[in-house]
């Protein structure tokens, strides 16, 4: 049976003929790079963060105090990543995290295909963004057999949100991820001090522009009148939720209800409580509220008030060994943001499958050492605060 760290012997058989890898195997060099490839708005609206950053670079330099211990005289010969999720089997625990501006992250505009892409050659889910350079339909399309989810942010407009799901359940999304904490913008003074706000350039609104629901509302079409068209985007962009929208949010869809931006272990009860199928603990990779405590560290007591409702989990994964030890601490299924914008910004879709398959190869290979050889044992053997 093949394994996911088999991508390191094909690494090193390449370098045998003088290849070596287009993207970097490592997140510091990977960020380096792609960074540097980036244009200005798309770097600075990609890399930065709420206030000063520290809750973002908290997310990823928590990860440092969780460290897991080794067990030996256990045959890893076999590994098993694959996760049941929904009645889903995937073969790896590992999705993409929505990311609104994935559009950009390539030259010719279209990330979103390109990540879509990456996700059908790899099986790994993509969970598309509300925000995208193309329509969802399309998006879904390129995803090929591999799931995909859609993320909503939810308009005010209750009946454009209703459209939006429908036409998600209708292109085979099989799930909807409804983000929590962005009904309003973060302070982000990276894009401040450029006066650079994507969306208001009428980027990423392809699902709104496309959508009958928003159209019919416009006194003419996006394409004759963006102006009108990017307003109207504002006025109806970002709903307040509270919990007595959760029935309506229910009454949506029959899919899978996945709440993303759950921190605090009342609001994951309450949560499942309320009918979610999931949970998805995030702190937005600390993009939009600065002085948080690091998601990682939050991870566990979501997990416990969540009981047998899986948990999602994102912000500040780098590593397969971060890959690794969010499952130690409980995670049914992690997410990866930036890492695989900066893989598409490098190399397009193959540069985002390779950033993947990097991931995967270090969390087999490290459960391969680790003896852990299932996702089961991984979360046996738990990590230790250090
Ligand atoms: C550029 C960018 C755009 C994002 N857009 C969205 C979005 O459209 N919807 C959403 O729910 N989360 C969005 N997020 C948050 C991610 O889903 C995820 O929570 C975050 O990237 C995790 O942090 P990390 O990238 O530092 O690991 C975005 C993140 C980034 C970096
Ligand atoms: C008013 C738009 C809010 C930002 C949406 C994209 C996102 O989630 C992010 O940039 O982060």
């Amino acid at each position: 049976m093949p394994h996911y760290g088999d991508y390191q012997n094909a690494i090193y058989g390449a370098g045998l003929a003088g290849i070596v890898p287009k993207v970097p195997v490592d997140f510091a060099t990977l960020a380096a790079r792609a960074t540097a490839a980036m244009p200005a708005s798309v770097r600075d609206y990609v890399q930065g963060g709420c206030g000063d950053e520290r809750t973002q670079d908290r997310n990823a330099a928590a990860f440092d105090h969780w460290g897991m211990t080794p067990r030996m005289m256990v045959d890893c010969t076999a590994r098993d990543l694959s996760v049941e999720l929904f009645g889903l089997r995937l073969p790896s625990p590992v999705f993409m995290a929505p990311i609104g501006v994935t559009g950009l992250c390539t030259p010719d505009g279209h990330g979103d295909l390109a990540a879509a892409r990456a996700a059908a050659g790899t099986g790994v889910p993509l969970v598309a963004s509300t925000l995208s350079n193309d329509p969802l339909e399309t998006v879904a399309q390129a995803m090929g057999d591999t799931p995909g989810f859609f993320q909503l942010y939810t308009p005010k407009d209750r009946d454009l949100a209703a459209s939006l799901v429908a036409r998600a359940e209708a292109a085979g999304f099989k799930g909807i991820v409804v983000t929590l904490d962005t009904w309003v913008t973060g302070w982000r003074p990276r894009d401040l001090n450029t006066g650079n706000f994507p969306q208001l350039r009428g980027h990423v609104l392809t699902n709104y522009f496309s959508d009958p629901v928003f159209r019919a509302a416009l006194a003419r079409p996006p394409e004759d009148d963006p102006a009108a068209a990017i307003r109207q985007w504002m006025g109806t962009f970002g709903k307040v939720l509270t919990w007595d929208d959760m029935p309506w949010l229910r009454s949506l869809t029959k899919l899978p209800l996945i709440l993303k931006g759950i921190c605090h272990p009342d609001d994951a009860r309450r949560a499942v409580d309320a009918g979610a199928d999931a949970i998805y603990c995030s702190n937005h990779g600390g993009r939009q509220a600065n002085g948080g405590i690091a998601a990682i560290d939050m991870l566990p007591g979501v997990v416990a008030a969540a009981g047998a409702t899986p948990v999602l989990f994102d912000s500040g994964i780098r590593s397969g060994t971060d890959v690794v030890k969010a499952l130690a601490l409980g995670a049914t299924a992690v997410g990866i943001g930036r890492p695989y914008s900066y893989g598409l910004a490098l190399d397009g879709a193959a540069g985002c499958a390779h950033v993947l398959r990097c991931l995967l190869a270090e969390a087999d290979l490290l459960m391969a050492v680790n003896g852990y050889p299932t996702l089961a044992a991984v979360r046996e053997a738990g990590a230790v605060r250090m």
